[in-house]
């Protein structure tokens, strides 16, 4: 069973009396361990779907499954502990809390997750080791570069061992050089760890570093690859 399925999932937002179609009768199985890009002009519904696979909307039709548990009907306190348990988010903006470091930074979802101090510690020491963060534990965001605040969320993201990982637009602020470095952390993330990565992006940087590239189009899946 794929770890992610979307079964003829729609997305119809309401605007004013009209409507939005931003994604229309769209099926897609993800494995556990992919590393897949969301390619896509603007307005073609990446961050639609990644909204969906990441509990923080639900389809207006059509099915979304999630790690063998259909998600994309229930009320919203199951999604946020599905969101808590199985994901980690990256966004474009980094989105740190700036009177926390680093460290405490990354390890927040841990905290929510009622993860011991010991544990998180541990976990904390190894992940900045692997993203090149050491020495700059106690540093607050406003005093990192911003490759170094997104190499923090990605430790934040992948802390508690999510089921997935989504970025939208992970290097959208990033010059190239740094986003070519993040990129290649991340694949070894996935590579070392397993972890399944699914960004969005039309970046053709980050695009080129895919195993697998979904198009969309208007809503609807345009490729494959
Ligand atoms: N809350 C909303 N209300 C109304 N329309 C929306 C809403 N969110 C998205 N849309 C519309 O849905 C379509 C898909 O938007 P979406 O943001 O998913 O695309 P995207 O591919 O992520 O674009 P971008 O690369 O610009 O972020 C667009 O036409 C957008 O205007």
């Amino acid at each position: 069973m794929p770890l992610i399925e979307l079964k003829s999932v729609s997305k119809i937002y309401p605007l004013g009396n009209q409507q939005v179609v931003a994604v229309e009768d769209l099926s897609l199985q993800i494995e556990a361990g992919e590393f897949t890009v969301l390619a896509g002009p603007s307005g073609s519904g990446k961050t639609t779907l990644l909204n969906m696979i990441g509990c923080l909307d639900r389809p207006s039709n059509g099915e979304v499954w999630l790690d063998a548990e259909e998600v994309g009907q229930a009320d919203s306190k199951t999604l946020s502990q599905i969101r808590l348990n199985k994901i980690g988010f990256i966004f474009q903006s980094f989105n740190l809390v700036p009177v926390l470091t680093a460290a405490e930074n990354a390890e927040f979802t841990m905290m929510l997750m009622g993860i011991g101090k010991k544990q998180r510690r541990q976990r904390i020491v190894d992940l900045f080791a692997q993203l090149g963060l050491q020495g700059l534990e106690d540093r607050k965001p406003n005093d990192l570069s911003g490759g170094q605040q997104q190499r923090v969320a990605i430790a934040r993201a992948m802390a508690a061992e999510p089921a997935v990982v989504l970025a939208d637009e992970p290097t959208a602020s990033l010059d190239t050089q740094t986003s070519e470095e993040l990129l290649a952390l991340m694949k070894e993330l996935n590579r070392e760890q397993g972890t399944t990565f699914i960004f969005s992006s039309h970046d053709p940087l980050v695009i080129s570093h895919a195993q697998r590239v979904v198009s969309l189009r208007d809503g609807r899946l345009e490729s494959d690859r």
